[in-house]
């Protein structure tokens, strides 16, 4: 797919990254770059490190090598603004919190039993609306279909808008309407916001479909480029076992 949006300066780049626990090596001299406007999908077997890339990059792993951001201006900044959407929201399903009352308390805002803020509630039902899931504001969190809580978690992690959007497999248990829709929210913020967004995920179809660029990863990258040159590598083989004619049909 090609990408019209890149104005090809803004950019978050990963120099020689490794990381080690012990004697093991997670991740072994990782080059990357990441542009604005683009959407590149991490693909790799499991154990192959894709989780422990998207830690690096969010603070939470110790590593060697460097990490910066480039923005339009050419300026060279320490660390990327990153928004997040996890694999899955660890909580109390049965907890009586509205939507709009836990993106507040996500904020950092009052607590919810300090009663909501007028101007906080205005802007999260915008948010919301902008995700086009403004009717979902008052509902109650554990009641939403795994679809609707991955959509109130892509408008918390992308306001403020990020220079990174990081999506860790984010639509696991989500039907293959859900899952495209969120695909193509994803690319319309990739289009509109002009963000960098790095997802990891296992459905190479939406990868075929939606993404800019793929990366394979194997503790180090092994592949990259468009989605079908990457899946004609002998490397892709390796990793998943079935060849590109496979994936196609
Ligand atoms: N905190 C940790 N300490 C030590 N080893 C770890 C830690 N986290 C992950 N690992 C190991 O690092 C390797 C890479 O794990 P990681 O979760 O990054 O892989 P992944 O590509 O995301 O896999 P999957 O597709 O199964 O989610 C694995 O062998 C894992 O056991």
């Amino acid at each position: 797919m090609s990408n019209h949006n890149s104005c090809g300066l803004c950019s978050i780049e990963m120099k020689n990254i490794s990381v080690t626990s012990g004697e093991d090596i997670l991740l072994d001299n990782i080059n990357l770059t990441f542009h604005c406007g683009e959407l590149t999908a991490l693909i790799g077997k499991n154990g192959a490190g894709k989780t422990t890339l998207l830690r690096t990059l969010l603070g939470e792993r110790h590593y060697k090598g460097s990490i910066s951001f480039t923005d339009h201006h050419g300026v060279v900044l320490p660390m990327p603004r990153i928004g997040y959407v996890p694999q899955h929201l660890d909580f109390d399903k049965s907890m009586p919190i509205s939507v709009s009352d836990f993106i507040a308390a996500a904020k950092g805002g009052s607590p919810v039993w300090f009663g909501k803020q007028k101007k906080m509630q205005a802007h999260i039902r915008e948010i919301l609306e902008d995700m086009e899931c403004g009717y979902l504001a008052e509902r109650r969190l554990g009641a939403l279909s795994g679809g609707e809580l991955q959509r109130v978690l892509l408008a918390l992690a992308t306001d403020p808008v990020p220079d990174l959007l990081v999506l860790d497999e984010p639509v696991s248990g989500v039907d293959m309407a859900g899952l495209d829709l969120f695909y193509k929210r994803v690319t319309e913020l990739r289009d509109k916001q002009h963000m960098a967004i790095l997802l990891v995920s296992h459905d190479l179809g939406l990868i075929r479909k939606y993404a800019d660029r793929v990366v394979l990863l194997d503790k180090t990258v092994v592949a990259q480029g468009d989605a079908n040159k990457v899946f004609a590598t002998d490397a892709f083989r390796e990793a998943f076992g079935f060849s590109f004619e496979e994936v196609a049909k």
